[in-house]
């Protein structure tokens, strides 16, 4: 083994006392491996440090990426557009944290010129274009072009309007964004304040900012790449606001990109973390009276007549909102990509990483058999496949609605908008944390640009604001909840998600029957549990808010938002827990498979408990015996789990490119590539730094002048 550590340490003494060292210098280490020849490199790369952790695995892990993608189909492409992406050097990502802004921008509209050129010589469909995008892995204009501009084109436009400008999007001869978000208003949508007017004489809308909050400033795309925009804008005509409407508008030359007249645009500003979001272009626009034809208008909704005159279809106005709803859809499914990648990475190092325990020289005891290290770890490795299941089931229920719309069956799409916004909202929110909390699992070097993590946080935090604020997000879904509890008094029988509700007068007295820790196993005893927390909390909060007798219900609802947010995520939580059961009860092949997801699902539903035990112990769901039982319970699930732990991550079936970390590596040969990588930053070019004579020599030099002189 490489680690025998006084090697090391000479080379490394030697090293940093040499001052005249040239610049592209390989470290002692590395040179060390070089002398040897490749031929030890190559044997050095192919041991598999995590063998003995794969060999303790009691499934079948192919069978389980099956499970995981949700066909055989699934994981053969995403495993030829991951490998495509990866064997790429266009692709290449391990330097990005150290680009400038400019050059990361550069960067981006290479990569995505260039995973455009494949898509097409390759004649890749679309489910593979959308992976090898996903496994570039770069955020950039297309992603608003692709998920947000076309998508709002196809819910708002009508026939004839897709028809015109679909397939210019489609061949990218024009790039869209989605520009909403104004400087001054973003959750607030009925607020903005960009109008669109429409001029009779010349059968045009004018678009203009009116003030300086109504800037455009947000949209990602638009600040660099986009030619065009759907943009949001309050509709007047004949005098009359008609409020916030969609418009396509062009904004840059096809030519040479400049920005057509009246129209001010450019970027943002730098964001959050080196690398991650600063990829994208989110951009401020400003209209000067910018005239756009009629047609422009997108009229599947709603229409303007030549003569002005304002024509309403017979359809829920909210379904403006459409473009938002897909796209929240698609951010649940993101979230288990973005905590599974996490999770993958601290699961591993956990399993390379060793520290105390050694008895009699013996090995040290690896830090992911600490039961602390687990009771972090596996619920975060359990809340990726739960959010991976609850993904997959959104993702029906949107398109089983979206076909309900099409033929006018509306009734649906109140249940849409509370679980594509509460799912949204509670699964960013925990993936964000659970990032984070993977940074720490992984000790100092978690900390480390090249362990990815402090990317993968950067890059996903703003998933808690953008497409709607969780906590806005969240009381959308109370309200829907304090509707429904307000109905249920009229007999209406609650439908989809809500069914449960129905339920009232059992869910409010039941007592859960537990009496052991095994009894917690039993998923209907979860199922009532998690139904009559969630119950009893919206229904407390209805009561506290009609209670408010001397004020109007909205007051009440302001009053007692704090709680309805939690409500709101007890009601959410309960989807998640019933749509992971429901996946369990299916027939899952593959030896073991279904043995390990029903710990995970156990795993997932009894941590939610423990977290929020004072939920479910002051709402009497349960009693705090009961509270301690299912603690007990979880912990000889984490048992179970443990041996599985590493499999469970190979399951993902991530390539080291797409997880861009060196202690999430494959082969686990983590200390070799952390000490490599580390060689590879700039400041390391040269071995005395720039700056040296300025500022440390002068400073030195003060410094024993004066203590020469004592
Ligand atoms: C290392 C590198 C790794 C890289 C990979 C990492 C992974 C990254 C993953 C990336 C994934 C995706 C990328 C996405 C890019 C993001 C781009 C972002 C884009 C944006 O942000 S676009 C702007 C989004 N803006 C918002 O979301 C605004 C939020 N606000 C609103 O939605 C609304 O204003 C509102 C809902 C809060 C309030 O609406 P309002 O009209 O005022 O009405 P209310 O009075 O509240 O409600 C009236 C009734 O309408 C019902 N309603 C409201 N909304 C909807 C809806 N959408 N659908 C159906 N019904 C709706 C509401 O219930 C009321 O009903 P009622 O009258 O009570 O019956
Ligand atoms: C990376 C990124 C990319 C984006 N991309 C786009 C894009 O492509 N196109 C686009 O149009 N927009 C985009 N946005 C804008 C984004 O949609 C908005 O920032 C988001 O909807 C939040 O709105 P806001 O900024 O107005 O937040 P605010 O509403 O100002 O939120 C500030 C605080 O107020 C609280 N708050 C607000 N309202 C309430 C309420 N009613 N009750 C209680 N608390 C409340 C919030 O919880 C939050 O804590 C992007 C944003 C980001 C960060």
């Amino acid at each position: 083994m490489w680690r025998g550590g006084s090697n090391t340490r000479t080379c490394k003494r030697r090293f940093f006392s040499s001052p005249t060292r040239s610049r592209h210098h390989r470290p002692p280490y590395i040179c060390r491996l070089h002398s040897r020849g490749s031929q030890h490199l190559k044997a050095m790369a192919e041991v598999d440090h995590l063998a003995a952790e794969r060999a303790t695995a009691r499934f079948d892990v192919e069978e389980m990426k099956v499970a995981w993608a949700g066909s055989r189909h699934a994981v053969h492409v995403a495993d030829r557009m991951a490998r495509l992406v990866a064997s790429d050097p266009v692709f290449r990502k391990d330097n990005r944290t150290m680009l400038s802004r400019k050059e990361l921008f550069k960067d981006t509209l290479r990569k995505a010129a260039h995973a455009w050129k494949r898509i097409v010589e390759l004649r890749l469909t679309e489910e593979e274009a959308d992976l090898l995008r996903q496994y570039v892995d770069q955020p950039g204009y297309v992603d608003l072009h692709w998920g947000m501009f076309v998508p709002a084109i196809k819910g708002q436009g009508t026939e004839e309007q897709q028809h015109k400008w679909l397939p210019l999007a489609y061949k990218f001869q024009i790039i869209g964004c989605y520009a909403q978000t104004e400087l001054g208003h973003g959750s607030n949508v009925q607020g903005l304040e960009t109008t669109a007017t429409f001029d009779p004489k010349t059968d045009e809308f004018v678009i203009h900012s009116p003030t300086l909050t109504s800037s455009k400033w947000w949209p990602g795309g638009l600040g660099k790449a986009s030619t065009h925009a759907v943009v949001y804008a309050r509709l007047i005509t004949e005098g009359k606001d008609y409020g916030i409407h969609g418009f396509i508008v062009q904004l840059r030359s096809l030519e040479d990109h400049s920005p057509l007249p009246g129209v001010t645009l450019g970027d943002i500003g730098g964001k959050f973390g080196s690398g991650a979001y600063n990829s994208m272009d989110n951009g401020v626009l400003r209209f000067d009276h910018v005239r756009i034809p009629r047609d422009q208008m997108l009229m599947r909704l709603s229409q303007v007549t030549r003569e002005g005159k304002y024509v309403h279809s017979n359809v829920p106005k909210q379904l403006l909102y459409g473009t938002m709803v897909y796209v929240r859809q698609s951010i649940v499914a993101d979230a288990s990509k973005a905590l599974s990648r996490a999770v993958c990475i601290a699961v591993r190092y956990s399993a390379v990483r060793k520290q105390f325990g050694s008895q009699d020289g013996g090995p040290e005891t690896q830090v992911l058999n600490y039961k602390t290290q687990q009771s972090r770890l596996f619920p975060l490795l359990a809340s990726a496949y739960a959010f991976r299941f609850v993904g997959d089931w959104l993702n029906w229920l949107y398109t089983d609605v979206t076909q309900k719309l099409e033929a006018k069956d509306f009734s649906t799409l109140q249940e849409a908008h509370a679980c594509t916004a509460g799912l949204k909202a509670v699964t960013t929110s925990v993936t964000a944390d659970a990032i984070e909390e993977c940074r720490k699992l992984c000790g100092g070097h978690g900390y480390l640009n090249s362990s990815g993590l402090p990317e993968l946080f950067a890059v996903y935090v703003p998933a808690c604001t953008y497409e709607g604020d969780n906590v806005v997000l969240l009381l959308q879904v109370a309200r829907i909840l304090m509707k429904t509890v307000s109905q249920l008094a009229s007999g209406k029988q609650p439908v989809g998600t809500m069914a449960y509700m129905g339920k009232v007068q059992y869910l409010m007295q039941c007592k859960s029957a537990v009496s052991s820790a095994e009894d917690w196993l039993n998923p209907d005893a979860i199922q009532e549990a998690f139904e009559a927390r969630a119950l009893r909390m919206a229904v407390n909060c209805a009561q506290n808010i009609s209670q408010a007798a001397s004020q109007e219900e909205a007051a009440g609802f302001y009053e007692r938002s704090p709680d309805l947010l939690e409500a709101a995520v007890a009601h959410i939580q309960l989807i998640i827990v019933t749509k992971f059961i429901e996946k369990v009860h299916q027939e899952i092949p593959g030896h073991g498979v279904k043995e390990q997801l029903q710990a995970l699902c156990n795993v997932y539903a009894l941590y939610i408990l423990h977290k929020h035990l004072g939920d479910f112990l002051a709402t009497g769901c349960i009693t705090p015996r009961q509270g301690a039982l299912a603690n007990e319970q979880l912990g000889k699930l984490y048992a179970q789990v443990r041996p599985n732990a590493v499999a469970l991550v190979d399951a993902f079936n991530y390539t080291d490119h797409y997880l861009g970390s060196v202690l999430g590596r494959y082969d686990g040969d983590v200390y070799p590539a952390l000490y490599e990588e580390a060689w590879k930053d700039p400041l390391n070019e040269t071995v005395v730094p720039e700056g040296y004579h300025e500022y440390l020599r002068p400073l030195i030099k003060q410094q024993q002048l004066k203590l020469s002189r004592l």
